[in-house]
């Protein structure tokens, strides 16, 4: 669906893009997943057309985007960062709209209310909310029942509902089809609930691409396991379960600390262990590496201020 090799894009002496390469494969929803400035947007830009790369090659829908995107661009669908949508159009007008533009569009109605916009159809676009705007543009890109979803930080302005109900909606398009979504995003959590596939960008550069978990097994595998018990209980007594980190007083107990390559041999040493020496186990929290983890490791940087 998208294949890019070597993609390369400046402004002046920043290089926004800097040797991109990564394909999407029918079925897949990947997610671009770096800080602010990464290159993201640029990439995303070039692939919808809109902007000009300075090298490289990127194949969308199999169309080189250098020779323009006219022949497939009924089969693209787009969510912009920040949708300049006409404002003072009704929503049932834009709706209607954005449908007479694709040979197969969708029942418009039925994605109006989808996006829980229904009783807003007379409303001027432009006294909706931003999520409101938000959940309108997700409507508007797939109303052309389009092959391939582009989505720039698709869920920046919405509310957990809203954040839940377009990732469905993206799921549904895509799961078990022969469509594909691209997405840019900050968030590791949508990154996680959302991706097939993740590719981490910094500095317009490509670190690692995979699934969620693929990528947290390669970067950071492991677990970490806490859980507290009597404050007398020795220390020796856990010391020999191999991961053994420490032991936290806290008021009247201790939190015992574990991490471990994988998680399913700590477990079975440390209940083999509570057989053994008849310790509490309370309050048990297992803590998986997350691909903020991942990002951390790759770059030196957390994700959220990165
Ligand atoms: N039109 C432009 N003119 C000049 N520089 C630009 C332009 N657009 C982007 N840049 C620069 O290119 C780099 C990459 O920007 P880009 O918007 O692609 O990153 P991003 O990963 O999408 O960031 P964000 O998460 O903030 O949207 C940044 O340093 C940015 O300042």
């Amino acid at each position: 669906m998208i294949e890019v090799q070597d993609l390369r894009k400046s402004y002046g002496k920043t290089q926004a893009v800097a040797g991109l390469s990564f394909r999407v494969e029918p079925g897949e929803v990947v997610g671009l997943l770096g800080p602010n400035g990464a290159g993201k947007t640029t990439t995303m830009e070039i692939l919808e057309g809109l902007r000009r790369p300075d090298g490289g090659r990127a194949l969308v829908l199999g169309r080189d985007v250098s020779k323009g995107l006219q022949p497939v661009r009924t089969r693209i669908g787009i969510v912009l960062q920040s949708s300049a949508l006409l404002e003072r159009a009704t929503v049932g007008e834009l709706m209607r709209l954005y449908r007479l533009m694709y040979p197969e569009p969708q029942d418009g109605t039925a994605l109006l209310q989808r996006v829980g916009l229904a009783e807003k159809t007379d409303a001027q676009v432009g006294s909706l909310s931003g999520g409101q705007k938000q959940r309108l543009a997700m409507a508007l890109a797939i109303a052309g029942n389009p092959d391939l979803l582009f989505l720039d930080e698709p869920t920046a302005n919405l509310d957990p509902q809203g954040r839940a109900l377009l990732w469905d909606m993206v799921r549904e398009r895509v799961a078990g089809t022969g469509r594909a979504a691209l997405l840019t995003t900050h968030s590791m959590e949508e990154a996680q609930a959302l991706c097939s596939r993740v590719a981490i960008v910094d500095h317009g550069r490509l670190l690692a691409m995979g699934s969620p978990a693929a990528l947290v097994n390669e970067h950071c595998p492991g677990a970490h396991v806490s859980f507290e018990t009597e404050a007398q209980a020795p220390v020796e007594t856990f010391a020999a379960v191999e991961g053994f980190q420490g032991l936290e007083p806290q008021p009247g107990r201790s939190r015992v600390h574990f991490a471990a390559p994988r998680l399913e041999p700590l477990l079975a040493s440390l209940m083999a262990a509570q057989v053994a020496h008849g310790f509490a186990i309370e309050n048990l929290s297992v803590e998986r590496s997350t691909l903020g983890d991942v990002f951390l490791k790759l770059t030196g940087r957390e994700l959220r201020d990165a």
